[in-house]
């Protein structure tokens, strides 16, 4: 599919296009990624449920940027993008956004020790220069939402963790602690809606930038690929916790026998539909509304 704009940047599921000098276009592809690797089946609807479910995590988390002082960069989704040249089968998993100087970090809140956080804490008994308590394991509740912030890296690397220090040296002390203080706003008021919805909203990562000198949200919000979302009934400290949208796939991938190293095998028809209910129903379960 060719758009008439430039593509800027490209990420493992998405694509960036420049529209004019303020506006881009953010594309959501039907891609999956699992174990850091792009799977070469695609799963039907998963742009277009992760992007409303981005819009709708706009509208919800207004009322916390503007707490803040902040905004976002969301101008339109859906049919609106038709007149700018958007072709339809496109326009569902796309967003209209305003270009932003952004910022280089990337804004992580942690409700939950999981992933790279439980190596760093079991190396240290900390997340860089985030002190937690002794005795915590894989999937623990932290005391209280942490702000773990990473570096932005390059496509096919990995984020980096780094301390406080470093994003002041970044973007400045004041700055610095107002992208902590709306990260973890925007979290808890993320989790609490979550968890109204049965799912755990154990970490996420939000990008921000600016505009005129005002802090505004960019990227995806809150999706299953910026967060890490769990079942909330299954949730048990002590493990890798099942992913509530990854899970059948990343099962899947442990009995083909892939080696994690080769071409990654395409998925059955079964798993491709069970993890496309997986996305539908976290949209509906979140969002109260009914996909179809
Ligand atoms: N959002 C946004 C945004 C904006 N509103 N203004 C200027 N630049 C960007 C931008 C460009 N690239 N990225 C990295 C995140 N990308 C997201 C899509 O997928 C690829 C990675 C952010």
């Amino acid at each position: 599919m060719t758009l008439p704009f430039e593509l800027v940047a490209q990420g493992k599921v998405r694509e960036v296009y420049a529209v004019d000098d303020d506006r881009l276009l953010l594309v959501a592809s039907d891609r999956i990624s699992a174990y850091d690797v792009v799977l070469p089946t695609p799963v039907p609807d998963k742009g277009r449920v992760l992007t409303a479910l981005s819009v709708w995590w706009f509208e919800q988390l207004a009322p916390v940027l503007a707490e803040h002082g902040a905004e976002h960069h969301l101008l339109a989704t859906g049919d609106a993008l038709l007149a700018e040249g958007v072709p339809a089968e496109l326009a569902g998993r796309s967003m209209l956004v305003r270009r932003l100087e952004m910022l280089p970090v990337e804004c992580v809140a942690r409700g939950y020790l999981s992933g790279s956080g439980t190596h760093l804490y079991q190396r240290s008994g900390a997340i860089v220069d985030v002190a937690l308590p002794a005795g915590l394991v894989e999937g623990s509740r932290l005391p209280e939402p942490v702000f773990t912030p990473s570096t932005k890296a390059e496509v096919g690397e990995h984020d980096e963790a780094i301390g406080f220090a470093q994003v002041v040296d970044a973007v400045g002390a004041e700055r610095a602690e107002a992208l902590r203080a709306l990260t973890l706003a925007l979290y808890r008021r993320g989790a609490e809606i979550a968890e109204d919805a049965g799912i755990v909203l154990a970490d996420t990562k939000f990008e921000f930038g600016t505009a005129d000198g005002t802090l505004v949200l960019g990227d995806e919000v809150l999706t299953p690929d910026s967060s890490r979302f769990w079942p909330a009934i299954t949730w048990s400290p002590g493990a890798p916790q099942p992913s509530f949208d990854k899970q059948y796939v990343r099962d899947w991938l442990t009995t083909s026998g892939w080696d994690r190293v080769s071409p990654a095998p395409e998925l059955p028809e079964a798993v491709v539909a069970a993890t496309r209910e997986r996305y539908v129903t976290a949209y509906e379960k979140l969002t109260g509304r009914s996909w179809s």
